[in-house]
């Protein structure tokens, strides 16, 4: 089966003309850009959705994707409708684009580097996929793809171990919603998510942050089994903040902003959340707490977030301005990002934090490590001056302070 590609800028675009990358107009990319096509709707008719390798190299043509036929998920009319709003403008894209970042990571921390080619190709090209998609794949990060197995493999084994031995790291109020959670205590939109996952915070002391922060204070639960688990995963933190930052510093050249834009009180401190999550098959959960999601629609609350997924299953879809939900396939060795709900207040709307939600019709239970990077807890993030120059002039959205935006999210999240 051949597929057609859809790389034409679209209406996401929608600041056409407006110029960006320090006010040079946008040029076309050099550097060939790479798509990754599945749209869900196909794969669900076909059972299989592999792009062409011919058209789209970098389709893992080793996966298969054993799906049953799957009904469109049922959301009302009235929610299409609103979602097809300019609050969650997404382009009509049919593909995620897949960017090589390797001259922004070995480049961006040495300022007289900020007019190489190289690294100014990848900025168009980040520039693009969050005018567009929202998403993106990144290659060249740095990180090698043992490290991410290992991370998903340990995860892995946690999940597989027995319910009691897991509810040793519960998740409670008390915890500062730091540790495991079952399935189906996360709930989106009202409906409990198919998941199981641990959720790690930056750390909070006792009145780190006054009253803001209280719900969430203390550290993290950590399980003794597998036994490498903490030093593995601060190790893995560490290096996807670093990772992150330099995104960011990219996403900053992007939008024409300097290239510390996302430090100092935007997110020179900037809160890191990771949620490692298991998406078990269907026919494993009792049928009476049974959902067909995995995890809802939404969108990520911060900056940037880096997913890494299991190699072998398609469930990860992002839904494009027209309600088709797009598949992130994946990608081995990649990291799919995408931007959240503090860039679309901070760039006035200029990029858009996407829906997207998991869906795991597949016969293997799914594994996938969310890493969010987000301001400073603290911040108040606002749409900056000259992005509202760019964009009419009047800002969009009103403050919000990140940490309020998230503490709302996390008691709001969960039913235990
Ligand atoms: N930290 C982040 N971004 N977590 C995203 C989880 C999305 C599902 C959540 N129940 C919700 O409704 O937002
Ligand atoms: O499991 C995935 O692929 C994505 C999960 C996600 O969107 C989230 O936790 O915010
Ligand atoms: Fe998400």
């Amino acid at each position: 089966m051949r597929q057609s590609r859809c790389v034409g800028r679209s209406s996401r675009s929608h600041y056409s003309g407006q110029q960006h990358l320090h006010d040079t107009p946008t040029p076309k990319p050099k550097t060939k850009q790479e798509k990754v096509l599945c749209t869900a709707s196909q794969y669900r008719a076909h059972g299989c959705m592999i792009a062409d390798p011919a058209v789209t190299p970098l389709t893992s043509p080793h996966l298969t994707c054993h799906r049953p036929p799957y009904p469109e998920p049922q959301i009302p009319l009235c929610s299409r409708v609103s979602l097809a709003s300019p609050n969650n403008m997404g382009s009509d894209f049919k593909a995620i684009p897949l960017i090589d970042i390797s001259p922004l990571v070995e480049k961006i921390d040495d300022p007289a580097m900020a007019g190489d080619e190289g690294l100014l190709d990848v900025v168009r090209m980040l520039d693009d996929a969050c005018r567009e998609a929202g998403f993106f794949y990144v290659k060249g990060h740095g990180i090698s793809e043992s490290l991410m197995t290992e991370v998903r493999d340990i995860t892995r084994k946690f999940f597989h171990l027995p319910r009691e031995e897991k509810l040793k790291i519960k998740m409670t109020p008390q915890s500062g919603y730091r540790g495991y959670q079952r399935v189906g205590e996360n709930v989106t939109k009202g409906k409990p998510d198919m998941h199981e996952a641990i959720d790690c915070y930056t750390p909070i002391e006792p009145g780190r942050y006054g009253d803001l922060a209280k719900p969430m204070e203390g550290s993290n639960l950590w399980p003794d089994y597998p036994s490498n688990f903490d030093a593995l995963l601060e190790n893995y933190i560490s290096l996807l903040r670093d990772l992150s930052r330099k995104i960011m510093r990219g996403i900053a050249l992007a939008l024409g902003a300097p290239l510390d834009a996302f430090e100092g009180g935007v997110a020179g401190d900037a809160f890191w959340v990771l949620r490692l999550i298991g998406y078990p098959i269907s026919d494993d959960i009792p049928q009476e707490e049974r959902t067909d999601i995995g995890c809802g629609a939404h969108t990520d609350y911060g900056l940037l977030t880096l997913v890494n997924q299991d190699d072998d299953i398609c469930a990860l879809e992002v839904r494009n301005q027209s309600g088709e939900w797009i598949y992130a396939k994946p990608v081995p060795g990649t990291f799919v990002c995408n931007i959240g709900d503090m860039l679309k207040v901070w760039s006035n709307g200029i990029y858009q934090p996407t829906l997207h939600r998991v869906v795991n019709n597949s016969p293997r239970y799914r594994v996938s490590v969310a890493f969010f990077y987000e301001s400073n807890f603290d911040a108040a993030v606002e749409p900056v001056e000259f992005c509202r120059e760019k964009t009419g002039g009047v800002a969009k959205y009103e403050k919000v302070v990140y940490g309020e935006h998230l503490v709302q999210k996390v008691l709001t999240n969960f039913v235990m």
